[in-house]
């Protein structure tokens, strides 16, 4: 049986958004006055899974949709050239062409949202995605732990974008959070952001690296006062890497900034990610917080090395009745 989802769809599966976060001018007023109460925040984020899913058909679509919104990543110390090749392939083709098929989506041209690797392997990944629009996100400024010297930084990013990056995830210096060194964090952000030219900047806070919620959210007001494009939860290397917590309070920074400034600014939550229930979670939660306008590539990403695979599994489940084994949706 054929379960098309064409009339179905509950999220547009264009994208709109073509202005960039060009900053605004430093000054602490914006954030001085934040205080979270972190027990407020994990209450909200507890109920949500009780208290809203996704059904059938609709839960099929918004996977579908997640998928476009994944940056599809490998950033391990054994990368070659092979695995990096084989994680655009599934880039370009992320769904198996006979679920897409049942699913009436053969014709969607799905893809995801972009593929995430270290600087040195960023000419395989523009081999592999010629002819394609996918973009190319590398992680830079000394990613993960961002030890190295503010001039070392710029020359890292303008080395990737020479490369072929049109994306770059930037690491913070976490010491200038945890001693409340704003300007000179916004400072650091903003000359990282003119070496990125015409490349979209996502600022990586690590924040499983800052001890509270507080400081979570200062940090993501300088991040896009700053000129950020996304802010992003994390590495996928710290202890504790995107929870629904954490991004309740960035995503209700982003929705005040652009009360202040009228600009949207992307958010992307990485690390841990790897459930098709954690991205409906997700998607949830930035439809409530943001609304649909966020639900697009251009303003939210899934940084995730293995949650394509699970998203396959339960798009197979969907259209057959049953699950298959994890080894048949391979990479990612
Ligand atoms: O930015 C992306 C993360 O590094 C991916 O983390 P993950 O391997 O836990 O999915």
């Amino acid at each position: 049986m054929q379960k098309t989802l064409e009339k179905t769809h509950t999220i547009p599966m264009e994208n709109h958004h073509e202005v960039r976060n060009e900053g605004w001018p430093f000054n602490t007023k914006y954030f001085d006055a934040i205080n979270i109460n972190r027990s407020a925040v994990e209450k909200r984020v507890a109920t949500l899974a009780g208290r809203r899913s996704v059904k059938k058909e609709f839960q099929a679509a918004w996977l579908l949709k997640a998928i476009s919104m994944i940056d599809l990543t490998t950033l391990a110390g054994d990368d070659t050239r092979g695995n990096v090749m084989r994680l655009c392939e599934k880039a370009k083709n992320p769904v198996r062409e006979d679920i897409l098929q049942r699913l009436g989506m053969q014709d969607a041209k799905l893809t995801t949202g972009a593929v995430c690797v270290y600087h040195n392997l960023i000419p395989f990944a523009k081999e592999a995605l010629k002819g394609t629009n996918i973009p190319i996100a590398a992680v830079s400024t000394g990613f993960p732990a961002g030890k190295i010297s503010l001039e070392d930084k710029i020359t890292e990013i303008k080395k990737s974008v020479a490369a072929g990056a049109t994306e770059i995830d930037i690491v913070i210096s976490r010491d200038l959070v945890l001693e409340s060194k704003w300007k000179e964090l916004y400072d650091e952000i903003k000359l990282c952001r003119a070496a990125c030219g015409d490349a979209h900047m996502k600022t990586i806070l690590a924040t499983g690296e800052i001890p509270t919620y507080t400081k979570v959210a200062k940090a993501s007001w300088v991040a896009m006062l700053a000129g950020s494009d996304f802010i992003k939860t994390s590495t996928g290397k710290e202890s504790v890497n995107a929870t629904l917590a954490i991004s309740l309070v960035m995503i209700r920074c982003i929705r005040d900034y652009h009360e202040l400034t009228g600009v949207k600014v992307g958010y992307k939550p990485a690390g841990g990610i790897q459930k098709a229930k954690q991205a409906l979670d997700y998607l949830i939660l930035i439809k409530e917080e943001l609304g649909n306008d966020w639900l697009t590539p251009d303003l939210f990403r899934f940084g995730a090395s293995s949650l394509l695979g699970d998203i396959e599994r339960q798009l197979e489940h969907y259209v057959t009745g049953r699950y298959s084994a994890g080894f048949r949706h391979p990479m990612a």
